[in-house]
C-alpha cells in the first residue's frame, strides 16, 4: 500500500493536497487542494473534459495520482474502496449480461465478501432493503437489460447502496432521467446525507446542486485542448456557486446560469 503522505482524516471524507490525477503519466486534472467534511454533499460541476470523471476515478484509485496526496476516509483510495459506493456514467454500463436486478444489486456486496464469498442472511436483507429503497421491489427478478434506462439507473444505485457505503460517488446520475426518476434520486441523495453519508455528485444541473448539495466544486478546463482541468471554486453553495466562478470554470462569457442548467454556446454547438 503506498503512503500518500497525509495522516489522519479528522472527520474528512476526502482530503486532497496538491493532488493531480491522470492516465499513463498524463495529468488530466490538477491543483486540487480541498477537504470535504464527512456528511457533506458536493456538486461537481464543470465543462466537458474538465476532469470530473477523472477526479471521481482518482478517489477510487482507478486513475493515477500524478502529484500531491489523496486521503479517502483517512485511507488510501485502494484501502477505502470497500467503504465507497459508485454510480458510473450510464454509458459505462453493460446491459447485455443476462442477469437479474437482484444479482446486479448483490454485486455491491462482493467488494467485502470477495467474488466467491458467501452472502449471508444479513447481506440478502441489505440487498432487499436497497432494492426497496430505489422502488424496484416489483422488478427484482427481471433481467437488468430489459429495464428502462431510469430503472437501470435505480438498480445500479441500489448496488452502490447495498453495502452501506460511507462515501457515495455519483457520475452524472441525472442524465436522461424523467421527472419521476429525478425526484426519486434527489430524495435519495438527501436521505443519504441525512444518514451521515458523504455524497459527491457530478452534474450539469444547478437545480440538483441547489436541491441536494451542501458544497460545490467547480472545475475549469485547461485553456488549450489537452491541458489539465483545475478548480475554479470550492466551498459551500452560498459561497462558491457564483456567476463569476461559473464563467471562470466555463471560460466563456456566453455561459448561462439559471436555476436549471449551466449551458455555454460552445457546448450547445458541439452537440
Ligand atoms: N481512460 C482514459 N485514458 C486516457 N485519457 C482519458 C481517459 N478518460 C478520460 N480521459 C481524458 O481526460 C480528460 C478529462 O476527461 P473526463 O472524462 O474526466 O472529463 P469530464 O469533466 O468528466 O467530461 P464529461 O463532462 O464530458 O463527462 C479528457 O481529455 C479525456 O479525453
Amino acid at each position: 500500500m503506498s503512503d500518500t503522505g497525509v495522516t489522519g482524516h479528522g472527520g474528512a471524507a476526502l482530503h486532497l493536497a496538491g493532488a493531480a490525477f491522470g492516465y499513463g503519466g498524463v495529468t488530466r486534472v490538477e491543483d486540487l487542494d480541498l477537504v470535504v467534511p464527512e456528511g457533506a454533499a458536493v456538486a461537481l460541476i464543470g465543462p466537458n473534459g474538465s476532469g470530473k470523471s477523472t477526479l471521481l476515478r482518482g478517489i477510487l484509485g482507478l486513475a493515477d495520482l500524478t502529484a500531491g496526496s489523496v486521503r479517502v476516509l483517512g485511507e488510501t483510495p485502494e484501502a477505502a474502496r470497500r467503504s465507497v459506493g459508485t454510480l458510473p456514467q450510464s454509458d459505462a454500463r453493460d446491459t447485455s449480461l443476462p442477469v437479474t436486478v437482484r444479482t446486479v444489486v448483490t454485486m455491491g456486496l462482493y467488494r467485502e465478501a470477495g467474488p466467491f464469498g458467501r452472502i449471508g442472511r444479513g447481506g440478502r436483507e441489505a440487498v432487499q432493503h436497497a432494492i426497496d429503497l430505489v422502488g424496484l421491489s416489483a422488478f427484482a427478478g427481471r433481467l437488468f437489460g430489459e429495464l428502462s434506462g431510469g430503472q437501470q439507473q435505480r438498480a445500479i444505485l441500489a448496488r452502490a447502496l447495498a453495502s452501506h457505503p460511507r462515501l457515495l460517488l455519483l457520475d452524472e446520475p441525472f442524465n436522461g432521467l424523467d421527472r419521476e426518476n429525478r425526484e426519486m434520486l434527489l430524495d435519495l441523495v438527501a436521505r443519504q446525507r441525512d444518514e451521515g453519508r458523504t455524497v459527491i455528485v457530478s452534474t450539469h444541473d444547478l437545480e440538483i446542486a441547489k436541491a441536494a448539495c451542501t458544497h460545490v466544486l467547480l472545475l475549469a478546463s485547461g485553456h488549450e485542448p489537452g491541458e489539465p482541468g483545475h478548480p475554479a471554486a470550492f466551498g459551500t453553495l452560498a459561497d462558491a456557486l457564483t456567476l463569476d466562478a461559473v464563467q471562470h470554470a466555463f471560460h466563456d462569457s456566453t455561459v448561462e446560469i439559471d436555476e436549471h442548467t449551466v449551458t455555454t454556446t460552445r457546448e450547445v454547438d458541439a452537440q
